[in-house]
C-alpha cells in the first residue's frame, strides 16, 4: 500500500464506514479538518487535500495534464431514474447535458425569469408584512425555503408549489388514478440529499442499506422515489397543457429539438429534480446565514442599509436591476458565502487514466480526491483572518478580489461548477440574482431582532441552517 503513510483516522484506512458515519451524522466537513494535516486519508481510496494549489488541479478545466479528474461514482447515488447534468459521471454525456441546461440559464433567459421571481418575492413580502408586530417569532429559514421552492417550481414546472400562499411545505399532487396525495416537498428534498450523500460513499452502501432495518435508509429511498414521482407529475401536467412559457422547463423542451418521447420525459424529470434540489435549499440556507452575519455585525448592517437606501424608495420592493450593481451588497454576499460555506464538504473527483504524482504521493488511477470547501474557505494562508466576517477584504484591490475568488468554492469550480452562478465574478446567474434581490428586500424593509446568538446548521450534501428565529417589524 503506497498510500499507507498518509495520515487520517485509523479506521478510515480499512473501511469507508468512518466517512459514511460522519456523513450520516451530518458533520463531514467538521470531521475532515486540518487535524491530520492538509492531506488526509478519509476512506481506503479517498483523500482529502486541503491545500490551495489543489483547487485548480482537481477542479480545473485542464484535461490534458498528467493527472485528470472527473466526478466520482459518489454521484451515482444522486441519479433519479436517468443521470442529470449534475449526477452524470460521463464527460461526454455531461457536455451534452450541460449545453442543453445552459440555454435555460443564459443571460437573456434570466431576464425573462425576472418577472416570475419578482411576483414570488412580492407574495413573500406580503406574508412577512402580515406577520410583523404579531406575538411569537418567525422562522426566517422556513419562509426563505417557501420562497426559493416556489420560485424554482414556478420556473421548472410552470407554476409555484404554493408554499408561500398556504404557509406550508406540504403540497397536494394529483395521482394517475385521480386521487390526491399530500407530500412535504422540502422534507423530500432534504432526505433525498442526505441519504444520497451517505450512500454515494461506497458502492456497497446501497446494498447494505437495503438489508438494514434503519428507517433513515428506507425513508430516504422512499423520498428519492417520491421526489421523482412528484417531478414526473408536474412535467406531464406541463406537457399536456401544451402551453409555451419562457421558463426553465420551456427552454429545456425547446433545446431538445425532438418530439416528446419516453426518453425525453425521463431526462426532463431528472433535470427538474436536480434543479429543484440544487436551487432551493442551497439559496435558502445561504440567505439565512447572510441575514445572521449582517445582523450580528451592526457596522456592516448600517453600511449595507445606507447603500440600499440610495437606490430603493422607502416602501418599495426593489427590482434586480436596482440592486445588481451595488458593490457593498455584492461583497457582503461573497463574504457570507465564504464564511458560512453553503457547500462545505469536498466534491469527490476520481483520478483517471494511469494516476500520477499529487502532493508528493503516487496516486493510482481510481483514487478519489476531494478538496474540502469549508477548510479552504477558512485557510489561514489565503484569508489571513478567516474567522472574521469582513466584506471589506473583497474591496482591497481588483487583483486581491480575483485571487480570493479562486478559493471561493461555494459554487464549485471548473467544468462542473454551478450553472446558476459565474464562478469568478459570482454575481451573475439565477442563484446570485435571487440572493441579491431577497437579501436587499429583507434588509431594506424590516427591523430584524435575532432570537438566538448562534446559527445552528447540519450537513446533508448541502450545509444547511436549521432555523433562524427572529422578530420582525416594518421600517416604513
Ligand atoms: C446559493 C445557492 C447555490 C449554491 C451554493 C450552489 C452550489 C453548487 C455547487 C457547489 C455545485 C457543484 C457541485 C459538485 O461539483 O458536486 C453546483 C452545481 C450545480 N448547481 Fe448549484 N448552487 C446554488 C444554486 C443553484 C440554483 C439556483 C440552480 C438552478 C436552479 C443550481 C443548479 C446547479 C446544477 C444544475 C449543477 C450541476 C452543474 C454541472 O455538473 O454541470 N444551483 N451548485
Amino acid at each position: 500500500d503506497t498510500l499507507r503513510q498518509i495520515p487520517g483516522p485509523f479506521i478510515a484506512r480499512w473501511t469507508p464506514l468512518w466517512l459514511g458515519y460522519q456523513a450520516w451524522m451530518g458533520r463531514c466537513y467538521l470531521a475532515i479538518d486540518m487535524k491530520y494535516g492538509p492531506v488526509v486519508r478519509i476512506a481506503p481510496t479517498h483523500f482529502s487535500v486541503a491545500h490551495p494549489d489543489a483547487v485548480g488541479i482537481v477542479y480545473g478545466h485542464s484535461h490534458g495534464g498528467e493527472l485528470t479528474f472527473d466526478k466520482s461514482q459518489f454521484y451515482d447515488a444522486f441519479v433519479a431514474g436517468t443521470p442529470s447534468v449534475f449526477s452524470t459521471t460521463n464527460r461526454k454525456d455531461h457536455a451534452y447535458k450541460r449545453r442543453i441546461v445552459s440555454q435555460a440559464f443564459s443571460y437573456r433567459a434570466l431576464e425573462q425569469f425576472s418577472p416570475f421571481i419578482q411576483t414570488n418575492v412580492a407574495t413573500f413580502v406580503s406574508k412577512l408584512d402580515s406577520m410583523c408586530e404579531k406575538e411569537g417569532s418567525i422562522d426566517l429559514l422556513k419562509w426563505f425555503n417557501y420562497l426559493t421552492f416556489d420560485i424554482l417550481s414556478d420556473l421548472a414546472f410552470g407554476e409555484p408549489l404554493g408554499m408561500l400562499a398556504t404557509g406550508t411545505s406540504v403540497v397536494s399532487a394529483q395521482q394517475t388514478d385521480g386521487t390526491v396525495k399530500k407530500e412535504d416537498a422540502i422534507a423530500l428534498v432534504d432526505k433525498r440529499e442526505h441519504i444520497s450523500a451517505v450512500l454515494g460513499i461506497s458502492p456497497w452502501f446501497p446494498w447494505l442499506a437495503r438489508i438494514l432495518p434503519d428507517p433513515f435508509y428506507s425513508s430516504g429511498r422512499e423520498s428519492a422515489t417520491g421526489l421523482a414521482d412528484f417531478a414526473r407529475r408536474n412535467v406531464w401536467k406541463r406537457l399536456n397543457s401544451g402551453a409555451h412559457r419562457e421558463d426553465i422547463l420551456g427552454k429545456l423542451i425547446a433545446a431538445r429539438e425532438s418530439e416528446v418521447d419516453t426518453e425525453m420525459i425521463k431526462e426532463l424529470v431528472a433535470e427538474t429534480v436536480t434543479l429543484l434540489s440544487a436551487g432551493s435549499d442551497t439559496t435558502a440556507s445561504s440567505l439565512t446565514a447572510l441575514i445572521y452575519f449582517v445582523k450580528t455585525h451592526p457596522q456592516i448592517h448600517r453600511k449595507l442599509t445606507a447603500e440600499l437606501k440610495q437606490v430603493i424608495d422607502q416602501e418599495d420592493i426593489p427590482t434586480h436591476t436596482q440592486v445588481k450593481k451595488l458593490e457593498y451588497l455584492r461583497v457582503v454576499i461573497n463574504e457570507g458565502l465564504r464564511h458560512y460555506a453553503t457547500m462545505a464538504t469536498g466534491f469527490p473527483e476520481l483520478c483517471l487514466r494511469g494516476g500520477g504524482t499529487f502532493f508528493g504521493q503516487n496516486l493510482p488511477a481510481g483514487t478519489e480526491i476531494s478538496v474540502p470547501a469549508f477548510t479552504i474557505q477558512h485557510h489561514d494562508s489565503i484569508w489571513g483572518d478567516p474567522d472574521v466576517f469582513r466584506p471589506e477584504r473583497w474591496l482591497e484591490s481588483p487583483e486581491k478580489r480575483k485571487y480570493l475568488s479562486r478559493y471561493l468554492l461555494t459554487f464549485g469550480k471548473g467544468p462542473r461548477a454551478c450553472v446558476s452562478a459565474h464562478t469568478n465574478h459570482i454575481m451573475i446567474g439565477l442563484a446570485c440574482m435571487e440572493t441579491q434581490l431577497i437579501l436587499a428586500t429583507v434588509i431594506h424593509r424590516y427591523n430584524i431582532e435575532l432570537e438566538s446568538d448562534h446559527l445552528d446548521s447540519t450537513e446533508g450534501f448541502v450545509h444547511k441552517t436549521k432555523h433562524l428565529l427572529v422578530k420582525l417589524s416594518r421600517k416604513f
